[in-house]
Order: C-alpha cells, then sequence, then structure tokens
C-alpha cells in the first residue's frame, strides 16, 4: 500500500511525486515508457540527442518564486547545470518583421518599436501590463488554489499580489493588447508571440499565462540544460529515489480501479494491481477519463469541461543532424517562420526550429548541428494510409519543409547527415498522448483561465496533474500544477510540509 500512486513520468508527474517524498510520503511513479520525461523526453541515434518534444524551458531562473522546475530540483537535493539562452525567438514574418525576442527587455523593446515607431507607448504599455502580472506571481508561494488556508495566507501575506492575479485570471491577451495597441500588423505579431506557445490566437490565451511567458523570458530568461532537456526528468527522477520513492518503466496502467466509486489503485497491462491512498493521472484528461476509466461513467463535470476544450493539433517533428557550415555566423537557437498571416495556424503554417547545439554543442558528434523543426498536424491527416504511403507522405512533408528552411539556412540539404521524422501517430506512440495532442486548447473564447480545472477530481483520491489541468502548457506551467498537486494532497493525507 503506498499513500500515492503517480501515472505517468512527465514533468508534472515528477513535480508531484519528487514534493510528496520529500515531505515523508510514500511514492510510487508507474511509467509506460521505457525512460522518463514525456514530452521532456529525448532519443540518441548516431552520437546524437535530440529532444523529442520542449526545447525553450522557462522556469530554471535563480531567483523569485517562479523559478519552478529550479524549485522541484532543489526540493530533493538535486543540481542541473544550465546555459543561459540570450534570445528567446528569432521571428522571420511576413510583411519582412525579422525580429528577436532579446533576453534583455529594453533590447527587445527597441528591435520592435524599430517595426512600429508610432506605437512605442502602445508597446511600452501593453508589456509593462504583462510584467505587472508576473510581479504579483513572483511574490507569492505558489501552491494549490484549492487549499482555503493557503489562499487566506498568501492573501494576508500580499493582498495587492492576490487582487492583481485575480482581476487578470478571467482575462485573455487579445483584449488587453487592443487597450494598448491599433495597429492590425502589431496585432498580428502580438497573435503569433501567443501562438507560438499556447496554440491560439491572443483573443484565446489567458493573460495569466502570457504574463509569465512574456515577462519571465526577461527576468528569469530561458535556460537550456546541460546534456540536453532530458536531463530534467533523469534528475527529478534521482531526487526522487534517494527521498525513498520508487519509479516503474514499462509500467503502463490500463485502469484506475474505483471501490464505492473512489479511486483505490491501479491495474497495469501485465495484470499488475496496486494500491494507494491517493492516485494521481499525469496522462491528459482525455486519457485519464475516456480510457484509464469507463467512459459511460464520466463525471459531469468533465463532460462540461470537454464542452469547452478541445485537443490542439499534434506536431510533425523533424529531428535532423547538419554539417555546422549550414548555420550561418550569429544563427539564434529558436526560430519561428511563418510566410503567410492567414496560415499561422493551419496546418504546416508556423514552422518551429530549435537548434539546441549552439547552447550545448555535447548533443551532437563534432562538426555537426541538431536542427528540431516542427509544425502543427492532425492525426487524422496521417491515419489510414498504407504503409506506402504513409512513408511518401513523410517524405514529401520532408522535402517542403527543408525547402522552406533552405532559404534561411542555404546548402541545408547538402549538409543532411540524419533525419528522424515523427508524425501524430509518433507522438501517440511514444508520448501515450491521445491524438499525440500538444494539449487542451479553448473551443472558443473563453474566460482567462478561469475554465482550467485546479487537481482535485469529481472522483474522491484521484487527482490530475499535468497540462490538462490549471494553468495549462509549457514545462514551468505543469511544475506549478505538481506543487500544487502535491500540496493538496499531502493537506489530505495529513502530512505536514
Ligand atoms: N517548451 C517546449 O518547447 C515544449 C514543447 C512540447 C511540449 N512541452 C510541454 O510539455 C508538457 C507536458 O507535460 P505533462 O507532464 O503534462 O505531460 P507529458 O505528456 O509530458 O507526460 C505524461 C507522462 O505520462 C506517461 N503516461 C501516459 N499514460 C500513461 C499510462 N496509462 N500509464 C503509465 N504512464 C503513462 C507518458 O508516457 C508520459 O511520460 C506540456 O505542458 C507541453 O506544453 C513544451
Ligand atoms: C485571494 C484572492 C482574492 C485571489 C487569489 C488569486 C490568486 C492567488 C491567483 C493565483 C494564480 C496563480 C498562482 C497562477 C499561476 C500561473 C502560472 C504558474 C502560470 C504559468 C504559465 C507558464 C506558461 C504558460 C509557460 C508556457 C511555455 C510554453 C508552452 C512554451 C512552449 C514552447 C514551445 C512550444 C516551443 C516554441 C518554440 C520554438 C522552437 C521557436
Amino acid at each position: 500500500m503506498f499513500d500515492v500512486i503517480v501515472i505517468g513520468a512527465g514533468i508534472g508527474g515528477l513535480v508531484t511525486a519528487t514534493q510528496l517524498a520529500a515531505k515523508g510520503a510514500k511514492v510510487l511513479v508507474l511509467e509506460r515508457y521505457l525512460i522518463p520525461g514525456g514530452s521532456a523526453g529525448y532519443f540518441q541515434h548516431q552520437g546524437y540527442t535530440f529532444d523529442v518534444g520542449a526545447s525553450m524551458i522557462f522556469g530554471f531562473g535563480k531567483q523569485g518564486t517562479t523559478n519552478l522546475l529550479t524549485r522541484a530540483l532543489d526540493a530533493v537535493n538535486v543540481k542541473l547545470e544550465t546555459i543561459p539562452d540570450p534570445v528567446q525567438i528569432h521571428y522571420h514574418l511576413p510583411n519582412k518583421l525579422d525580429i528577436k525576442v532579446e533576453q534583455n527587455y529594453e533590447k527587445f523593446l527597441q528591435n520592435l518599436i524599430a517595426y512600429f515607431p508610432q506605437e512605442e507607448k502602445g508597446i511600452r504599455r501593453f508589456y509593462h501590463e504583462c510584467q505587472k502580472i508576473f510581479n504579483c506571481l513572483n511574490s507569492i508561494e505558489l501552491l494549490s488554489l484549492e487549499e482555503p488556508s493557503y489562499v487566506m495566507r498568501v492573501f494576508f501575506q500580499n493582498p495587492l499580489a492576490c487582487l492583481g492575479l485575480a482581476k487578470y485570471l478571467p482575462q485573455n491577451v487579445g483584449d488587453i493588447a487592443k487597450r494598448h495597441i491599433k495597429d492590425p500588423l502589431l496585432l498580428k505579431f502580438i497573435d503569433i508571440e501567443c501562438y507560438c506557445w499556447s496554440v491560439v490566437p491572443a483573443a484565446m490565451t489567458p493573460m495569466i499565462n502570457a504574463g509569465m511567458v512574456f515577462s519571465d523570458r526577461h527576468y528569469g530568461g530561458v535556460n537550456y540544460p546541460v546534456g540536453g532537456v532530458g536531463k530534467i526528468a533523469q534528475k527529478l527522477v534521482a531526487g526522487l529515489e534517494n527521498k525513498g520513492g520508487k519509479i516503474e518503466y514499462q509500467a503502463r496502467v490500463t485502469k484506475i480501479i474505483t471501490q464505492q466509486g473512489k479511486a483505490v489503485g491501479v491495474q497495469l497491462a501485465n495484470g499488475k494491481i496496486y494500491h494507494a491512498k491517493k492516485i494521481v493521472s499525469n496522462a491528459t484528461r482525455w486519457d485519464t477519463f475516456e480510457k484509464l476509466l469507463p467512459t459511460a461513467q464520466m463525471p459531469a463535470n468533465e463532460k462540461n469541461w470537454q464542452q469547452k476544450y478541445q485537443k490542439s493539433p499534434s506536431f510533425l517533428s523533424f529531428h535532423l543532424g547538419v554539417k555546422a557550415s549550414v548555420l550561418p555566423p550569429g544563427t539564434e537557437c529558436h526560430h519561428i517562420f511563418l510566410e503567410d498571416w492567414e496560415k499561422m495556424e493551419l496546418v504546416s503554417g508556423t514552422l518551429f526550429v530549435s537548434i539546441p547545439t549552439l547552447l550545448d554543442p555535447s548533443l551532437a558528434p563534432t562538426g555537426y548541428h541538431i536542427i528540431h523543426a516542427f509544425t502543427p498536424a492532425w492525426i487524422s491527416n496521417w491515419q489510414e494510409l498504407t504503409a506506402n504511403e504513409y512513408a511518401e507522405k513523410k517524405e514529401q512533408t520532408a522535402g517542403e519543409i527543408i525547402n522552406r528552411l533552405e532559404r534561411i539556412f542555404p546548402g541545408l540539404d547538402a549538409g543532411l547527415d540524419y533525419m528522424e521524422i515523427g508524425t501524430p501517430l509518433t507522438h501517440r506512440r511514444f508520448l501515450g498522448r491521445v491524438d499525440g495532442t500538444y494539449g487542451p486548447i479553448p473551443r472558443r473564447k473563453l474566460r482567462g483561465l478561469l475554465g482550467m480545472p485546479f487537481n482535485r477530481t469529481a472522483i474522491p483520491n484521484l487527482y490530475c496533474v499535468g497540462d490538462s489541468t490549471f494553468p495549462g502548457q509549457g514545462l514551468n506551467a505543469v511544475a506549478f500544477s505538481g506543487f500544487a498537486c502535491a500540496h493538496r494532497i499531502a493537506v489530505d493525507l495529513g502530512i505536514k510540509s
């Protein structure tokens, strides 16, 4: 009998598990795959270490309270060296907008103002409003908003910060941006600023999350873990085990066992059964309530949530190994390419590129770099193909993507040393995420973050953690969800933190 079983060793699951183990709970993590990390995992081929998904990492700052990855590692006495990325994103956009988001706030503003001098005041006001939100978050202890005594405590400690956050919880970026900015092209830029991490335009992106992303990049910064993103999960597992927690790999949970309506244990694909006082699912809400529990008994609030949120598309990923000579001097690590504003949200519209070897050359053989290019794709476009059709479609899309990349990196095709293509089917298979989805997105314009559920579910003793809980996608966001989940469970178990 464990105190807590965590289904899944994504960053959300691992933060929950390490926080609880650090508080003395008896914790078991069950991971279906061979290694931990989920979307923040890695794979190795021919001397290359590729990140499977996450590559732009927030939360490794040194001060404040929002550096949740640093804090999660510290809590279990493990350390991870990171390398600061001086530019968060280099945008290559229509209308010849070529804009770098420098870590230095003023430099970034100057880069943007150079294109929109008439909007200088609006630009400063908009990003300043984002910083106000960040300052509220970064000045309070970040724990479970489902725990009334914590909420009262932070409110009395810092009433202005709490009221500031309460004001922005129901708001979206689009409405606020329009109050400060009039230029339609600049508003499109704000759209892609949101889309590239929330997968929806500004009108549907919660303002609190924008407060985090648009400010932390200039405060704690974007920092890349030495050895690759996979190291974060490996270190958390080491910390978990140091604190007496256990993890089992190739342990696919097929069922959450309930008795008299309460979660009491889990069953694995190999028939093993484990019991615990509390069960946490780091699988997506769709996987949790439609696969691990009988769909027919889905709680009403989950049905309601599915009316408000839908699955975002998955990604087509191109993991390339290229000759170092392909990259012009001064190339930045992260890029966004968009040739037509109308295509921003369409399949293969926005192209994301990450070149982690510019920060950590040890991830590729000497003289080579990794280019990870990815673009949204729906699983439905990749299903029901014969093996030949599937291989041809991969080949054809690879050709299209390489042609687009050639415009910025001439000679890429000739300099290719290695290529691995991941489709939405690959993401579903390796990440165990329904339809390979990146996470939930609003079906229509909602009231900011108000619709995102916290960690408790309608089933007693069952909790959810990860990107289908408040505040949504992002490693630092799921780390928050892990802190909050562990805090709520510790209180429910009567463990003193
Ligand atoms: N920063 C970036 O560049 C970037 C890119 C891609 C993804 N991400 C982020 O990564 C985050 C994902 O984190 P997360 O913690 O929510 O989820 P996750 O999908 O990363 O982790 C879930 C884990 O649960 C495991 N799992 C699922 N079902 C299981 C089952 N039945 N039995 C056992 N194990 C099971 C999976 O194998 C996986 O390891 C997202 O928020 C996303 O935004 C970031
Ligand atoms: C008492 C009273 C009156 C009141 C109360 C109120 C309160 C206290 C409230 C609170 C709230 C809170 C705490 C909140 C929190 C929040 C948070 C934490 C958030 C976070 C967020 C984060 C995020 C969103 C992040 C994200 C990121 C991402 C997603 C990223 C991604 C990336 C990608 C995809 C990639 C890109 C690219 C290239 C490559 C270029």
